[in-house]
């Protein structure tokens, strides 16, 4: 049998973990192996003299020991008392928890203090590193935004986050110990409880989405769910983990996305684009799509094989289609952007249109792919190319048309000046824009434009107004033709305007009339001219009573000059003669020449008193054939001549021109037979005496 010292000290030496017994002085008077072990000592006496060489206290905080002591005098025991102490053998610092009581004998006298002493160092440690754990776990959890939270086997909840408690509307603290149904409908509850089972089940995480109806989900969000097995140490389950995210905006976007991708392909279909994309790491890297691949003519079937951007691509076209590239691959364009001729299938030259841009970069902003479309513009192209074909042409026309063409309002502001001869403008072509006619050209000149214009409003047209304009030194004349243009919507209302230069035609038109009315050789009026006017005078003589008179006055041998020295010397004298006779009378007056040697004077306004108007007429008559008388140079010899002078007077009373005419005519004659060089007025004619026979 074994005695119970002997069991006591037995298990004294077995203990696992350091026991000591000291005397009353501090002396050590037992340890066992693990308390060797603790002080990594080889045997006592090491031990022994280590204690000692220390003063019987190893504690870092040397306060401790005194703690110890007090509490063992005043309890008898001292428990779990935890502090740090220097290793005997080293002198390291570590952590022991420590027990011990007073020992007594029998009559209970103070013997020693029995005590164990237990290295924590580690569990220290590692408590320390759970609780940061622990910390860092609680933080992670707090940080995600996804709602977290851990339930046991029965489903009563072990923690969860911040994250969770707000979606059911509660406190951390709250959820802790209580179940789904606490705070969830029991429909809801059950569905919970459900995959927890699931995933318990499956022995893994299983992932759902959920979105039901409840009042902690009342607009249906949807949720992805995770929940995993919780294992402990030995792999078994002891719960599980649920996490939970809310994926209804990457929901949303997701399917926005498809919306738009799907509309992006029905407006690419719907334009008829092609597309290409290209991978600008490798060489040859552009795709095009069935669509682009058909637009050359060629089988959908090689479509996606990657190829040269190049290869269709005309080769006059290359450089500016590699400029527009190059321009968007370094950032100096925003878009790619390129119309060029590529090679169709059937050998022609179609029109591409291609857009792009650079959907992906390397980490350095290095492009890597570019994505666009194609469009054959072939069609747009040949329709511009007519275009300006047409519009070349009219501009050759117009530059041809030696007209003025303006586009007018129907207020007259200028609105297009369309005209080659810029010189004839009175302003030039961008000054004009805006102006109003009126504000450019002088009042009679725009009043008969807008007339013009006011015509065109009404009947579509108008041909003919003329108006005369100071250009530059010259006169000149304008006739306008002016078409009302056809209206597109609620565009403003326009008139295309032709202003033509009708200056020769003016000039010719004034040649021609001139010509009807008087002598081609003297320039004087001629017999037509001078009965209009005579028809006048004797209208006016009427009105005004007063007198006029009329002299008929004729070259005495005329014909003789013109026999020796020819016509043209005739003519000579004729002209000469009749610059004479103008420089005889007033400018009111006229001097015409019927014909031949045949020259006329009316004069006017002579006054109501006959004897004052015959005589101012009759000193007329004698300064003309003072005038006349004076000698000729023509050619290169002298030459003299007389006329003969008949006058009558006419006043008041109606008389026909004829017959004022047949009067002079008449007292000519009678002054020629007089001797010629004379003057005679038909009123000092003897009337002729009836004959007898009559
Ligand atoms: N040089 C020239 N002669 C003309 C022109 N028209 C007519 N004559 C000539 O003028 C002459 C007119 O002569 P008359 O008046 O009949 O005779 P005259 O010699 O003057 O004789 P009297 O009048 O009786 O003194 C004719 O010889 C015509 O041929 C003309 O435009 N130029």
């Amino acid at each position: 049998m074994v005695s119970p010292e002997r069991d006591t000290s037995t298990l004294f030496e077995h203990l696992p973990i350091g026991a000591y017994r000291v005397a009353l002085d501090g002396q050590l008077l037992q340890v066992n192996a693990a308390f060797l072990r603790l002080h990594r000592c080889q045997d006592f006496a090491q031990l022994h003299r280590l204690y000692k060489e220390s003063g019987f206290n190893t504690y870092v905080q040397p306060q401790r020991r005194k703690d110890f002591e007090a509490e063992l005098r005043q309890q008898g025991k001292v428990k779990d008392f935890v502090s740090e102490l220097f290793r005997l053998s080293d002198g390291k610092p570590i952590w022991v928890r420590e027990h011990a009581h007073v020992i007594t004998d029998k009559v209970g006298k103070l013997l020693g203090v029995e005590g164990t002493v237990e290295d924590i160092t580690r569990e220290r440690k590692a408590r320390s590193a759970l609780r940061k754990s622990e910390a860092m776990l609680r933080n992670v959890m707090q940080t995600i935004p996804d709602q977290i939270w851990v339930k046991d086997l029965d489903g009563v909840y072990l923690t969860c986050n911040d994250a969770f408690a707000s979606a059911l509307g509660i406190q951390v603290e709250d959820i802790i110990g209580t179940r789904d149904a606490h705070w969830v409908e029991e429909s809801i509850a059950q569905r919970f409880l459900l995959s927890d089972q699931w995933a318990l089940q499956a022995g893994r995480t299983v992932t759902f989405e959920e979105n039901n109806a409840s009042h902690i989900n009342p607009d249906e969000q949807l949720f992805e769910v995770h929940k995993t097995p919780m294992r402990d140490a030995q792999g078994k389950v002891i719960g599980i983990l649920g996490v939970s995210r809310n994926i209804q905006a990457r929901k949303d976007a997701e399917a926005l996305l498809r919306d738009t991708t799907e509309q992006l392909e029905l407006a690419i279909m719907g334009a008829e684009l092609g597309r290409w994309d290209h991978d600008l790491s490798m060489e040859p890297g552009y795709r095009m799509d069935a669509r682009a691949f058909s637009m050359l003519g060629r089988a959908s079937d090689d479509a996606t094989l990657p190829r040269a951007w190049s290869q269709f691509v005309h080769p006059d076209d290359l450089a500016p289609v590699a400029q527009a590239l190059h321009s968007h691959l370094s950032g100096q364009s925003t878009a790619y952007q390129a119309e060029y001729r590529a090679l169709h299938a059937n050998g022609n030259w179609i029109w591409l249109s291609s857009r792009g841009k650079v959907v992906q970069t390397r980490k350095d902003g290095t492009p890597l792919r570019m994505v666009g479309t194609l469009m054959d513009i072939t069609a747009r192209k040949q329709a511009e190319e007519s275009l300006l074909a047409t519009r070349a042409e009219l501009q050759a026309t117009l530059d041809a048309l030696p007209d003025l063409l303006f586009e007018f309002s129907a207020q007259g502001h200028y609105r297009a000046v369309h005209s080659q001869f810029k010189g004839a403008l009175r302003l030039a072509p961008d000054k004009l824009i805006g102006r109003t006619l009126h504000e450019v050209l002088p009042r009679d000149a725009a009043d008969a434009c807008m007339r013009a214009l006011r015509q065109a409003t009404e009947e579509g047209r108008s041909n003919g107004v003329q108006y005369c304009l100071d250009v530059g030194s010259n006169q000149k004349w304008f006739e306008l033709s002016v078409v009302r243009k056809p209206r597109v919507g609620d565009e403003e209302l326009r008139f295309i305007a032709i202003a033509r230069d009708i200056t020769e035609r003016k000039e010719a038109e004034e040649a021609i009339r001139h010509l009807a009315f008087h002598d081609p050789l003297t320039g004087l009026p001629n017999r037509r001219l001078l009965t209009d006017r005579l028809q006048n005078a004797i209208a006016q003589s009427q009105r005004s009573r007063e007198h006029g008179a009329l002299m008929f006055l004729d070259l005495d041998r005329f014909k003789q000059l013109n026999d020796s020295r020819g016509h043209e010397i005739g003519d000579q004298l004729l002209q000469e003669v009749a610059r004479r006779l103008q420089h005889c009378i007033r400018q009111v007056d006229t001097v015409a020449r019927l014909g031949g040697d045949e020259f006329v004077v009316l004069l006017h306004n002579l006054g109501s008193e006959p004897d004052a108007a015959r005589l101012h007429t009759s000193m007329i008559g004698y300064k003309i054939l003072a005038s006349l008388n004076e000698p000729y140079v023509l050619g290169d010899a002298q030459h003299s001549t007389t006329p003969s002078i008949g006058i009558t007077l006419f006043a008041g009373s109606p008389t026909e021109a004829s017959e004022v005419l047949k009067k002079a005519d008449t007292a000519m004659y009678a002054a020629k037979q007089r001797g010629r060089n004379n003057v005679c007025f038909f009123e000092d004619i003897p009337p002729i005496a009836p004959s007898k026979s009559a």
